[in-house]
C-alpha cells in the first residue's frame, strides 16, 4: 500500500505516480472469465484488472488510474497553486478533479465538465454538456463569471479563504497592469485542464449494456489511428480557444491528443500564447497508446486572437 501520514487525506501524500511493479509480479484483482476474447470489453476489463495503476488507484480512493497522470506532471510542473480556479474539460469519472480539489485547496475552485452525467467528486463541481458546442461553453463562462460560486468554504473559514484568495490574485497580478487586461477581458481561470477523447459509438449490444455505465462506453477510442488523432485535435482547439478566453496571464494550460499529422501545428499555435510548452508521455500512460499530452506554461500577456487561433 502507498504511504499515508496519520490523520492527513491520502491524496495529500502522493507526490508522484508510483514506480509501478512489472505486471507480473503483481497478482490480479479479480480473474478474468475468459482469458483471451476479441471483445473489446473483455480485453477492456482484462487489462484493467491487472493493471497496477489501477489497482494503486483503488487503494488510494481515487476514481481512475488517470490520476497518477495528473499527479505526475503537477510534481514536474507546479500547475496548481492553493485558491486557484481549475476548469477540468472531460473530467468524468472524476481524478484530475480529486487531484486539482486536493492540490487548490484552501479556498480553491474547480469546475468539471462532461458529455457524460456523472456525480462529481467531493469539493468539485460538475457541468454537463458537449463541450464542442459553443451554447455549452458559454454556460460555462457564466458559471466562473461569478468569482463566489462553486468556491470551497470550510466551515468558519470560508469567508477568509476567499478573501485571502482574492487579495493573492490581487498581489501576484498586479503586475504592468495584467490584471486591468485579464478583468477587462472577463479572465479568471488559472488553469485549463483536457483530459477529454473523443467518444466513439460502439454497436448496439455494447450500447445497450453501456445503458447503466455510459463511462465505459466513452473511454473507448475507435483503435483508427487518423480519426482518434483528427477527434482529439478538434477537441484540443476547442478547449484551447476556450483557454485563450478565460486564461489569466501566467496561467497554465494540460490538453490530452492522440499523435498524428497535425499535432505538430497545434505545438506551434501553443507556442505563440504560452512562454513554455512541453509534450510528455507521463509513466501511467499505456506504451502501446498514441496518447500524449502539451503542458503549457505561463499564458503571455497580449497575444492577439488571431495569431493563436487563426480567427
Ligand atoms: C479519459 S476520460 C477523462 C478521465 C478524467 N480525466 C479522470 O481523471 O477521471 C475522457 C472524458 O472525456 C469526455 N468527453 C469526450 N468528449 C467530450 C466532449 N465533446 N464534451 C465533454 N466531454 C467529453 C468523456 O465523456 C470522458 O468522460
Amino acid at each position: 500500500m502507498l504511504p499515508r501520514a496519520a490523520g492527513k487525506p491520502l491524496l495529500a501524500t502522493l507526490t508522484a505516480a508510483p514506480r509501478c511493479k512489472p505486471l507480473r509480479s503483481l497478482k490480479p484483482l479479480t480473474t478474468p472469465t475468459r482469458a483471451a476474447s476479441s471483445s473489446s470489453s473483455t480485453r477492456w476489463r482484462t487489462r484493467q484488472s491487472t493493471d497496477p495503476y489501477t489497482a494503486h488507484a483503488k487503494l488510494s480512493g481515487l476514481k481512475s488510474r488517470a490520476a497518477f497522470k495528473l499527479l505526475e506532471i503537477n510534481d514536474k510542473h507546479r500547475l496548481f497553486r492553493p485558491g486557484d480556479t481549475v476548469v477540468d474539460l472531460g473530467f468524468a469519472p472524476g481524478s484530475w478533479s480529486q487531484v486539482a480539489v486536493n492540490r487548490t485547496s484552501p479556498g480553491g475552485r474547480v469546475v468539471g465538465i462532461d458529455v457524460i452525467p456523472a456525480q462529481p467528486p467531493r469539493g468539485a463541481n460538475a457541468l454537463q454538456g458537449n463541450f464542442l458546442s459553443a451554447e455549452i461553453r458559454e454556460g460555462v463562462r457564466a458559471f466562473l463569471g461569478e468569482e463566489g460560486r462553486g468556491r470551497v468554504r470550510s466551515e468558519g473559514e470560508g469567508v477568509v479563504e476567499l478573501e485571502r484568495a482574492a487579495a493573492k490574485e490581487e498581489e501576484e497580478l498586479d503586475v504592468g497592469g495584467r490584471d486591468h487586461e485579464d478583468k477587462k477581458a472577463g479572465r479568471t481561470v488559472n488553469v485549463v485542464l483536457s483530459d477529454m477523447s473523443e467518444p466513439w459509438p460502439l454497436g448496439t449490444s455494447t450500447w445497450v449494456k453501456s445503458v447503466s455505465n455510459p463511462y465505459r462506453r466513452m473511454l473507448n477510442t475507435s483503435g483508427i489511428a487518423a480519426r482518434d488523432h483528427g477527434g482529439s485535435m478538434d477537441l484540443c482547439m476547442a478547449a484551447l480557444t476556450f483557454a485563450y478566453d478565460t486564461l489569466v496571464t501566467g496561467g497554465h494550460f494540460l490538453c490530452k491528443f492522440y499523435t498524428g499529422a497535425e499535432d505538430h501545428a497545434l505545438e506551434m499555435r501553443l507556442k505563440k500564447l504560452f512562454e513554455k510548452v512541453h509534450r510528455i508521455k507521463p509513466d501511467a500512460t499505456r506504451k502501446e497508446s498514441k496518447e500524449a499530452y502539451f503542458v503549457a506554461l505561463r499564458r503571455r500577456n497580449g497575444v492577439s486572437r488571431e495569431e493563436v487561433l487563426g480567427e
